[in-house]
Parts: C-alpha cells; sequence; structure tokens
C-alpha cells in the first residue's frame, strides 16, 4: 500500500509525520504546515481509502493502517519519526507506539480513540450508511459534531474546506475505515508505552469525548494531557496558534 503524501521542510531535519482525521485528508494539516516545517521535514500523509491514496475494498483494520504508515517511512528512508495524528489518526498512533516503539521518537495524539469498538454497532451502521448513499450521508453531522457553531458561522470558508474533503473521500474508503474503528480497543497496551506522548481533548468534542481521551492519558505512562476549553474536535483548525504551539513544544 502507498500512501499518497505530502513534504514541506529542509530534507535533513528531524520527520515529522501528520496522520488526518476519519473523512478528511493531508491538506486539513495547513494550519500547521508554516509552523512545523521550518525545524522539520513534515510528511502529511493520506490514509488507505482517503485522499490519494489507494481504495482497496474493506473492512480494514486498525493493524492494516499502522502498518502502511511503516511502509510509509521505509519509503521516505526514515529509520525513525516522531508522529502527531488526530482522531483516527490518533488511534493509528496508539496502535504504532505500543506496536513499532523503535520507530518512533515522539507522539501527539490530538482526541484519539482508543475503545471505539464498545460503540461497534455505530461505527458498522454508519459504515453500511456511507457504502449505501455515500459521505455525503453523513457530512452535515460530521461538520456539526468537529464546529462549534460560533466557529462555524464565523469561518464558513474554513468549514467548507472540511466539507469538501469529506464528501470527495472514497465511500468505500470511507467505510472501510469505519469498520476499522469497530474492531478498534487499544487500551489493554496503553500502560506499557514507553515514548513521551502528549494527548490533547476539547471539552466539547462530542465525537470523542474528553472523559474517554483522559483516563487514556493518565493510563500511559508519563504522557502530559492538555484540555482545550471551548473547543470540539478539529482543535488543529479551530485553535491552531495554541495547537502549534504545543506540538513545537513537545517535538522540540
Ligand atoms: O466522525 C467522527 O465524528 C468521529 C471520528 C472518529 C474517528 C475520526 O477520525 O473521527
Amino acid at each position: 500500500m502507498r500512501l499518497n503524501h505530502q513534504t514541506t521542510g529542509p530534507d535533513d531535519a528531524p520527520v515529522v509525520l501528520l496522520a488526518s482525521s476519519l473523512g478528511t485528508n493531508h491538506a486539513m494539516w495547513a494550519p500547521q504546515l508554516d509552523a512545523l516545517s521550518k525545524t522539520f521535514r513534515v510528511v502529511a500523509f493520506d490514509h488507505r481509502g482517503h485522499g490519494a491514496s489507494e481504495a482497496p475494498a474493506g473492512p480494514y483494520t486498525i493493524e492494516d493502517l499502522g502498518n502502511d504508515v511503516l511502509e510509509l517511512l521505509d519509503e521516505i528512508g526514515a529509520e525513525q519519526a516522531s508522529y502527531v495524528g488526530i482522531s483516527l489518526g490518533g488511534a493509528v498512533g496508539l496502535w504504532l507506539a505500543q506496536n513499532a516503539p523503535d520507530r518512533f521518537h515522539r507522539f501527539a495524539l490530538l482526541c484519539p480513540p482508543v475503545n471505539a469498538a464498545a460503540n461497534a454497532q455505530t461505527w458498522t451502521d454508519r459504515a453500511a450508511q456511507v457504502r449505501k448513499e455515500g459521505t455525503q450521508a453523513i457530512t452535515e453531522a460530521t461538520l456539526g459534531r468537529w464546529f462549534l457553531p460560533e466557529y462555524a458561522e464565523a469561518h464558513p470558508e474554513e468549514v467548507e474546506v472540511i466539507r469538501q474533503q469529506l464528501l470527495t473521500t472514497p465511500d468505500e474508503g470511507y467505510a472501510a475505515c469505519c469498520e476499522a474503528l469497530s474492531t478498534l480497543d487499544l487500551t489493554p497496551g496503553l500502560a506499557d508505552i514507553t515514548a513521551p506522548v502528549l494527548v490533547i481533548t476539547a471539552e466539547q468534542d462530542t465525537s470523542i469525548p474528553p472523559e474517554t481521551v483522559i483516563p487514556l492519558a493518565q493510563t500511559i505512562p508519563g504522557a502530559h494531557l492538555e484540555i482545550l476549553e471551548n473547543a470540539a474536535h478539529l482543535v488543529t483548525y479551530t485553535h491552531p496558534e495554541r495547537i502549534n504551539s504545543l506540538l513545537l513544544t513537545h517535538l522540540s
């Protein structure tokens, strides 16, 4: 599986991978690129089934998505990297931290689901709906969870960028990643993670509520937890200065 990716920053700088959320692609990291690419070789990629990466028929598993990232590291010639992932990308980061610790320096996990299998039916239902009706069936509800109403009202152009990413994500890729979430439970390995981890959650995140993220952070040894006030799920878009500052401090 070759993952589509975009590289910015100096070729000889330490590598940072950026992994996006369900239904978006590498372009969602635009608010972070200038800040991170001064110091890092930033590689923002599309999960399988997303953006311009291949979209084989599902179901996928979190292991499939994690192994794709390890192949990407090999392809770009990076023995090690740091990893930043939001939402689905955060779950892939948890898998990598547990299963390939020697390939990574540091992780920043933003609003990551850890036990989506607890709501397996929600995810298999969503997969079936998207296979039948396309991603347009879930786009407006998703935007409603990802942005607070006052942000959406004040920033219609930013919301439109994410709307277009959701609408253009391949239906099969989106559905197959929902199926990966339906079997996701990375709770048992959290206490064995050894890499330095920054965990970020948002007080008004109804997608991945802080009540699920805070215990995750408290279980990873030494993890640093940040809780953003007045924020919903897509914190990279709505709070770019705060997020960029947290990422630079943690990754540097
Ligand atoms: O779609 C959502 O609101 C929640 C979500 C789970 C994983 C992800 O990337 O988004």
